[in-house]
């Protein structure tokens, strides 16, 4: 039997526990090569499924999950976490409890695809303000997993069939992004790219567009130098080592390019700059990937959702991508970066 995808529930107030509901429902989550597992709550996936007015049944289940719960005909293998009060919880409200157990999901998932107990991590959305004010000191699940596999740098990957965007800067202030920058961590996103693309989409020579920072690449540095200080001596230095970089391309015109299918990455050089153009084409569909981890781990390309969590309104169908990419880069074999806890079981 193969390892199971394991899938963690996000923020119990949001929209993920209705969603993986609703892909449930929907029969997309039928056909996976892999088990499915959900590390979550019961109770919460309980009142999600009242939402769709679904019969529910309970019984304990053997190995790694420790529940089933029969959803209609169908049937959610779930992994219990918390036991939260599910229905003292309001939805657009995570309570610190709320936001310790979307933490105890992510670290949960992530140990047991580091065992190689489970084949790869899908995730809901999380409040990232809901985990800070839990205490965790990470804005994010890339940034937490990244120090919990003992990898320095990863990349942080939206992606959709007409698009995919891989960010050298993620969370972090815009008034941050400049002095952030380095010739060698766009280099590293470039080669981590370039090594993720080979490997699990079966590409030979990726071809990888680089954004200038400034508007029109800075003009020949009139406005910004960044571009030939170090975007471009990253580009010539990944160029050496076989990959197939250009740029920097001016960022306003690049994306028309690149949704013909002109190339198959853009990288870009700080969030809203990549997932701006990716949300616009891909809001419904789109995956977000951690490239460069020992494990692999998509997720939905949105967030919690509060103004229709509880409504049953939130589409599915970034979830079902995710798990369909999921399964898809497990069966591609992983990437063996380094990693500073010698967790590396790639
Ligand atoms: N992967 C993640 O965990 C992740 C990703 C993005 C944002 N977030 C977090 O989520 C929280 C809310 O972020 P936000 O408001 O910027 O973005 P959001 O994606 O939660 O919501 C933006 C808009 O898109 C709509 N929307 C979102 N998902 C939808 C779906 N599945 N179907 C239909 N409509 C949907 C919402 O109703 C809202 O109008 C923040 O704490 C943010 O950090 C988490
Ligand atoms: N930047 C992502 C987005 O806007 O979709 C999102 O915040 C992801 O964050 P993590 O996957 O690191 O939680």
């Amino acid at each position: 039997m193969l390892a199971p995808l394991i899938l963690t529930l996000g923020d119990p107030t949001g929209v993920g526990p209705e969603i993986i509901l609703k892909a449930l429902l929907s029969g997309g989550l039928d056909n996976l090569r892999h088990p499915l597992l959900v590390a979550g709550d019961v109770a919460v996936l309980q009142k999600a499924a009242d939402l769709f007015g679904a019969e529910t049944a309970l019984s304990p289940a053997k190995g790694l999950g420790s529940h089933r719960l029969r959803v209609g005909t169908r049937t959610l293998e779930i992994k219990a976490l918390s036991r939260l009060p599910a229905d003292k919880l309001a939805y657009g409200k995570p309570d610190t409890a709320c936001g310790r157990a979307m933490v105890a999901y992510i670290e949960w998932a992530c140990d047991r695809c580091l065992a190689g107990e489970g084949a790869a991590m899908v995730t809901a959305p999380i409040s990232k303000g809901a985990i800070h004010a839990a205490g965790s000191p990470f804005p994010g699940h890339t940034e937490l997993l990244a120090e919990r596999c003992g990898v320095d740098k990863v990349v942080m990957m939206l992606a959709g069939e007409r698009l995919k965007v891989c960010l050298v800067t993620t969370h972090l202030a815009l008034a941050e992004v400049p002095q952030a920058l380095s010739a060698g961590d766009i280099l590293e996103t470039i080669r981590i790219t370039d090594g993720a693309f080979r490997r699990h989409f079966a590409l030979k020579t990726p071809r990888i567009a680089v954004l200038a920072l400034n508007p029109h690449a800075g003009e020949g540095g009139m406005f910004g130098d960044e571009e030939g200080r170090l975007i471009a001596p990253a580009i010539a230095e990944a160029v050496r080592g076989g990959i197939a970089a250009t740029g920097p391309h001016s960022a306003d015109t690049l994306f028309h390019f690149a949704a013909r299918g002109d190339y198959d990455a853009v990288v870009c050089m700080y969030h809203d700059q990549g997932l701006i153009p990716l949300k616009l084409l891909h809001f419904d569909d789109g995956v977000n990937v951690t490239l460069g981890l020992p494990i692999v781990r998509t997720s939905v390309d949105h967030g919690t959702a509060y103004d229709i969590a509880g409504t049953g309104k939130a589409s599915e169908a970034s979830l079902l991508a995710a798990v369909k990419m999921a399964e898809q880069m497990a069966q591609s074999g992983l990437p063996s970066p380094p990693t500073r806890h010698g967790l590396n079981n790639g």
